[in-house]
């Protein structure tokens, strides 16, 4: 039996809906071996995040290393890094294994507010692991910190994966969640082509981790060897159903119902 594996190095939130916990659950349902290096375990729920508590450079190394050595993964993902010093290191450690199936969500701030990356460890994502990623999945926020600009248009949106294609990532989505009007559109550049990525949007407060569980299903698709294009299509068609049949649990903004695309049978 072939076995597709993938590897998070993400940050651990224990309200199960982002980070590692919703990384491997989407691995999970799409029929890939999940494995995982944590960089920092939050106490966080539905209310938000109550505590950051980032590992020691040694030990996240060493989880890296010790699957490196025996489970060699066919993808990886990269999430909450927190620091400058732990993002360089995970860096490290991706290059010195040629793991070439990178996807890098960079996450920074958690949908209430809360930072996830601290502020100078920003130019150590864009020279150290921007640079060794397959595909990135900034959102706009997110995207405007790396570029240094506004995207206030949707041609800004395309500048904007054009200069993040120019500091070394090959295939760059820049999702929509956070843009306005009643669809959603994803927009992927892969250094020649734009290709764009609509649903329509849910009205709906319960879409903690959505970022996460979408990187998660492209990493997963990668794994098994899909193209980017059919990845991200993927990824879309596993989000879009992890929001529309939502759980509702929790009193702030709940996750995302990782069950959903494989209950609807569109597996
Ligand atoms: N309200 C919505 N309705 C439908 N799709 C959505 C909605 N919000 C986000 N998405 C989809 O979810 C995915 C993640 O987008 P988003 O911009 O929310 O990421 P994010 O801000 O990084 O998420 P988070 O920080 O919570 O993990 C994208 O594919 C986007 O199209
Ligand atoms: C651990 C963790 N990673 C990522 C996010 C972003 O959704 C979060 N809220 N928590």
């Amino acid at each position: 039996m072939q076995v597709a594996k993938a590897l998070t190095i993400a940050g651990s939130d224990s309200g199960g809906g982002a980070g590692i916990q919703a990384d491997l659950k989407t691995f999970q349902e799409l029929d890939v071996f999940g494995m995982s290096a944590i960089t920092a375990v939050t106490a966080q729920n539905t209310m938000g995040v109550h505590g950051v508590y980032p590992l020691s450079i040694e030990a996240v190394v060493q989880q890296i290393k010790v699957i490196a050595e025996d489970l060699s993964p066919d993808a990886v993902k990269t999430g909450m890094l927190f620091s400058a010093e732990l993002t360089e290191a995970v860096a490290n450690q991706i290059h010195t294994s040629s793991w070439l199936k990178l996807v890098v969500d960079p996450v920074m701030v958690a949908k209430g507010g809360a930072p996830l990356l601290q502020e100078q460890a920003v130019d150590s994502l864009k020279r150290n692991l921007i640079p060794l990623a397959h595909v990135i999945t900034p959102n706009i926020p997110e995207a405007e910190i790396i570029v240094g600009f506004a995207i206030d248009t949707f041609e800004k949106r395309k500048d904007a994966a054009k200069a993040i294609f120019q500091l070394g990532a090959q295939n760059v989505v820049i999702k929509g969640g956070h843009g306005e009007g009643s669809e959603v559109t994803d927009l992927l550049f892969d250094g020649k082509e734009f290709h764009l990525l609509k649903s329509m949007r849910t009205e709906t407060k319960h879409t903690h981790g959505t970022g996460c569980t979408f990187a998660a299903a492209i990493t997963a698709e990668i794994a098994k060897g899909k193209t980017v294009v059919d990845a991200v299509t993927t990824a879309k068609a596993f989000i879009q159903a992890a929001i529309e049949d939502t759980l509702g649990i929790g009193s702030g903004h709940g996750p995302t119902n990782h069950w959903a695309y494989r209950r609807r049978g569109a597996k």
